[in-house]
């Protein structure tokens, strides 16, 4: 194995899929190095689970190459399968049984020894805060208990590389910055993590690079900050209530950007003091006032509906409101 491989712990080029005629994978190429948190970012249907199954080996691609933790992906299937973990949208969990019994099964099928069996399923029910739960019927579980239960019995086999296929949809916001928590230290004992995500914040929170799947292609790449210098998204919005004031103000105001239906103009900006000041002069000036009045700097979700067109899918309920002035 080169030193290139042992740095990349999933490395794929053009990577190809379609079901009948719909193209779901239009050549696409990732790299995560590994160690790192690398985040595929994309509107529900872009592809993210199809990528998902193609690197875990699930399923198989129409074209392109990768390999994963050095192995080939179909030459070496077995090997591959033996270095990762996968945990998908649809829970391996079985409800029947108690969260321990899930555990153990999971050691029987990594051919765990009874005694290594039952070490790693008292440390990862230690770990993940299920010990009380341990004897209970996982049916009996909340959501984020499953989902910890879920990611638990992943890590029975110890995998280096763990995919986990939008792993907070559906949790509240306790039980999200929960598993936030838990992907950090994955990564932090040395574990590469392939997230995938329909929320921007997950992604900023958590990943070193996030690549946006759209439309089968990889929009864009790079880390949250790149991503948001990729888009000139700040301004400062005015709303009237008087059409009349409205119209006066998008007639002087050079490049702005009208909206009609609201009686709101966006002016590009900087964010800075001395802009800021310069329209309120301006508007001082020819007598015109706004009744509303903000200021917008970039954020990830300006990058996402620059790129994907599409607006932002719904943060779970309780997360932080975020001023935005689509
Ligand atoms: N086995 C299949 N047969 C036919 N079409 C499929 C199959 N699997 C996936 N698709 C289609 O491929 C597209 C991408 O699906 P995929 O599950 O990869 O998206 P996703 O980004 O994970 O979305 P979501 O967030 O909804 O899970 C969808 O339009 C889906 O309907």
């Amino acid at each position: 194995m080169t030193t290139t491989e042992h740095a990349l712990a999933i490395a794929a080029t053009g990577l190809r899929k379609a079901y009948g005629d719909k193209t779901v994978l239009d050549g696409i190429d990732i790299q995560v190095p590994a160690g790192t948190i690398f985040s595929l970012l994309g509107p529900n249907g872009a592809g993210k689970t199809t990528a998902v199954n193609i690197l875990s080996t699930l399923i198989s691609a129409d074209a392109g190459e990768a390999r994963v933790a050095g192995h080939h992906l179909t030459a070496e299937a077995q090997a591959v399968r033996a270095a990762i973990g996968v945990t998908g949208q649809f829970s391996a969990v079985d409800g029947l049984i108690t969260g321990e019994e899930n555990m153990l099964l999971m050691a029987d099928l990594h051919h765990l020894s009874r005694r290594e069996g039952r070490r790693a399923t008292v440390e990862l029910l230690e770990r993940f805060d299920l010990v009380e739960a341990a004897k209970k019927p996982a049916s009996t579980y909340s959501g984020g208990m499953k989902r910890r239960l879920d990611i638990a019995m992943t890590l029975v086999g110890n995998p280096r590389i763990i995919f986990l296929d939008e792993p907070t949809t559906g949790l509240d916001p306790r039980s999200r910055h929960t598993m936030w928590q838990i992907i950090r230290e994955l990564v932090a004992g040395g574990a590469t993590v392939f997230l995938t995500t329909q929320y921007l914040e997950e992604a900023d929170q958590l990943a070193d690079r996030i690549a946006v799947l759209n439309g089968g292609k990889l929009v864009a790449e790079g880390s949250a900050d790149e991503l948001k210098r990729l888009v000139p998204g700040g301004h400062i919005r005015l709303r009237f209530s008087e059409p009349v004031a409205y119209e006066r103000a998008a007639t002087a105001l050079r490049e702005t950007t009208r909206d009609d239906e609201s009686l709101a103009l966006q002016i590009p900006s900087d964010g800075s003091q001395r802009e800021l000041r310069a329209v309120l002069d301006w508007l001082d000036a020819a007598g015109i006032e706004a009744d509303e009045l903000s200021v917008h700097t970039p954020d990830l979700d300006d990058v996402f509906f620059a790129l994907t067109g599409s607006p932002v899918p719904a943060q779970p309920a309780n997360s932080v409101a975020k001023e935005t002035t689509r």
